[in-house]
């Protein structure tokens, strides 16, 4: 076991264990690898209590002085950034170079909000009346309950603890069984970094007993959600009766357009990139990939040839591209939507099946041929599927794009200036990639539209969710 990893959660500063465990395994392998506590909706209760007791003293330090704190969390995070990494590979399975690479994105999340804490600005606003003087302060919205996916592990929960802790705020963090050793690892560099007890606190098991004292409690004043749109509007409804302020990350079905005018190399290292990064468990995964009529065939066959080539190992094999999917479920996911699209009229061009590792490995995949119509269109494979569609029209693509109740990412290779102003100003979605198929980064605004979520993470924006604004009126 590395000294990072604990089989215990982490409330009011102590590490403490329970009288049920839940048992996280490997993906790569389905051997058990250690084991959480189940913790109590009391010993929630507690992590509540704790957070809002060391939220005051925490909030009253200067802006700089907590920042000072989270930049040394910054700095031990990314010095133990290998040990983190191979935390994070055994649990959730990605490519070691993946989890190094999440590491690192993970502890800008910190970095940028140590340094965000300096700027939460307030207002002096010109007054309605000569005897009257309009203030605006920005004060810590309270205490915030995170709860954060599987597949990246670190980096969704930097994403919410950082504006929160920089706003000063205490946390309940509360990340996904299936991979909480990353979380709880974090949670020891927190304490290693000078964060008073009790500031962070990590709770593992039953989401449904945890979640439900998160959301009932009046004392949590934020949620901060990654995860499944159906959760999330769970969540969301559980949150109304307390008022609570909500970000949701939620799903995506990430259209990816290259049109006849693209540089088609470009196109296909971006489309590789967007898909099957995390093997393809990504909310920002192209989902769907339309090609124009002009370019159709040439771009099949370019993608079908690179996403052969790609290496599927386990994470820690040196030059694994394509690590195992979670869990059985997410293969089964996978094998239905291939199925279905078969069914339907599509073709597979390259993979199809099960990898011969067997297990949770399956083979990158692309299929042409696919409709509107098919599963594979209307539902987030969340698997290393490539489904291409044919279009002819940029008004046509358009409105395919457009037809899902999601809006988080999307893609277009083009390079006529006309066409891309029109296309990045008609797609329905929070993020917009450009000739790219990398779009992840702490400095800019991330979030979706529709279904896909509320509000906005990271960059300058980031951290308005984690305050509260209080209009000052001075009698002068
Ligand atoms: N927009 C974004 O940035 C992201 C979106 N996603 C989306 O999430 C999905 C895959 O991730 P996945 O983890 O399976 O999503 P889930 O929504 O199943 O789980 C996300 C988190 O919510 C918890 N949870 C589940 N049910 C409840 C509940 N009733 N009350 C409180 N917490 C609950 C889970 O806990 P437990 O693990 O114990 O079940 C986990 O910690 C995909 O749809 C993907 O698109 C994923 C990552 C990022
Ligand atoms: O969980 C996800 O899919 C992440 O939000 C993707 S990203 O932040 O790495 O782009």
């Amino acid at each position: 076991m590395s000294d990072l990893m604990r089989e215990a959660c982490l409330i009011d500063g102590r590490w403490v264990t329970g009288e049920q465990w839940i048992t996280v395994d490997n993906p790569a392998s389905g051997e058990p690898i250690g084991r959480v506590p189940r913790c109590t909706g009391a010993q929630t209760a507690q992590a509540i209590e704790a957070a809002a007791r060391a939220m005051v003293p925490w909030a009253k330090r200067t802006a700089k002085e907590r920042a000072q704190v989270l930049r040394r969390y910054y700095e031990l995070i990314i010095a133990n950034q290998e040990a983190l990494a191979a935390l994070l590979t055994r649990e959730q399975g990605k490519p070691l170079a993946e989890a190094r690479s999440e590491i690192v994105y993970a502890a800008g999340f910190i970095e940028w909000f140590a340094e965000e804490a300096k700027r939460v600005y307030g207002d002096v606003l010109p007054s309605h009346a000569a005897d009257k003087r309009i203030v605006v302060l920005k004060q810590p919205i309270g205490v915030v309950a995170a709860i954060t996916p599987w597949n990246f592990p670190a980096a969704m929960i930097t994403r919410k603890i950082g504006p929160a802790l920089a706003a000063g705020c205490g946390v309940v963090l509360k990340p996904a069984s299936q991979t909480p050793f990353s979380a709880l690892a974090l949670g020891v560099l927190a304490q290693e970094a000078g964060l008073p007890d009790g500031l962070l606190n990590v709770v593992t098991g039953s989401a449904a007993e945890i979640g439900d004292v998160l959301t009932s409690s009046e004392t949590v004043r934020k949620l901060s959600f990654t995860g499944s749109t159906e959760v999330g509007a769970r969540l969301y409804a559980q949150c109304a009766p307390s008022i609570k302020k909500l970000s949701l990350e939620l799903g995506g079905n990430a259209p990816f357009i290259v049109f006849d005018d693209a540089d088609l190399d470009a196109a296909v290292v971006g489309a590789i990139q967007s898909k099957f990064r995390n093997a393809g468990q990504t909310c920002v995964c192209a989902n769907r990939i339309y090609a124009q009529a002009g370019i159709h065939d040439a771009f099949v066959e370019r993608l079908a040839a690179a996403t052969a080539k790609l290496h599927v190992a386990a994470g820690t094999e040196a030059g694994s591209e394509i690590g195992p999917l979670i869990d059985e479920k997410a293969v089964a996911k996978v094998r239905e939507h291939i199925a279905d699209a078969l069914s339907q009229g599509a073709r597979v061009v390259t993979g199809g099946q099960a990898h011969a590792l067997g297990g949770r490995f399956f083979t990158p995949t692309v299929l042409a041929g696919v409709t509107q119509s098919m599963a594979i269109a209307r539902e987030e494979t969340f698997g290393p599927v490539a489904p291409v569609f044919r279009f002819d029209s940029e008004d046509e693509v358009i409105a395919m794009a457009n037809d899902t109740p999601f809006g988080l990412a999307s893609y277009f290779y083009a390079r006529d200036l006309g066409r891309v102003w029109r296309v990045a100003e008609g797609i329905e979605a929070g993020i917009v990639g450009v000739n790219t198929g990398l779009i992840s980064t702490e400095l800019a605004p991330f979030g979706g539209v529709k279904l896909s979520g509320l509000g906005r993470e990271g960059s300058r924006y980031g951290i308005d969710d984690y305050v509260e604004l209080k209009y000052v009126c001075l009698g002068v």
